[in-house]
């Protein structure tokens, strides 16, 4: 099974439980692993033969600002099951972290795995 990775993405989005910290966007630090369907691509490479990762970046970027979210918990399942419905992974894992919310804390946020990993 091939997996695609995303390290480090940087988008802009409203989230947080106070009020205050949903006052303005602030920075969620994405990291992302998907497994391909197949591998088909690595023998034909063909872009339509495998999952655009800058299209992913794209619509990861547009959801993120038209919602809004509470919970780290929250944003991770959406742009999971966004990821898996539109892109047709069968499998991933997306971590989310906040920069510098709390003091004394360098990141903090969540991992979560959906899916299942195929043996291709
Ligand atoms: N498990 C979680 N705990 C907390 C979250 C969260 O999203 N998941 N969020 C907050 C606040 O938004 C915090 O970042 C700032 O007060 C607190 N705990």
């Amino acid at each position: 099974m091939d997996i695609i990775f995303l390290q480090e993405v940087k988008i802009q989005t409203i989230l947080g439980v106070p009020e205050w910290e949903r006052m303005q966007p602030q920075t969620v630090v994405l990291d992302i692993e998907l497994a391909m369907p197949h591998s088909r691509s690595c023998q034909s490479d063909a872009i339509e033969d495998t999952i655009d990762y800058g299209r992913i970046v794209a619509r990861m970027r547009e959801r993120l600002a038209e919602k809004s979210f509470r919970l780290v918990e929250a944003l991770a399942e959406d742009l999971a099951q966004m990821i898996m419905g539109e892109f047709g992974t069968p499998w991933i894992k997306i971590r989310v972290a906040k920069p510098g919310i709390l003091p004394g804390v360098k990141q903090l946020g969540v991992v979560i795995e959906r899916g299942q990993k195929t043996n291709n």
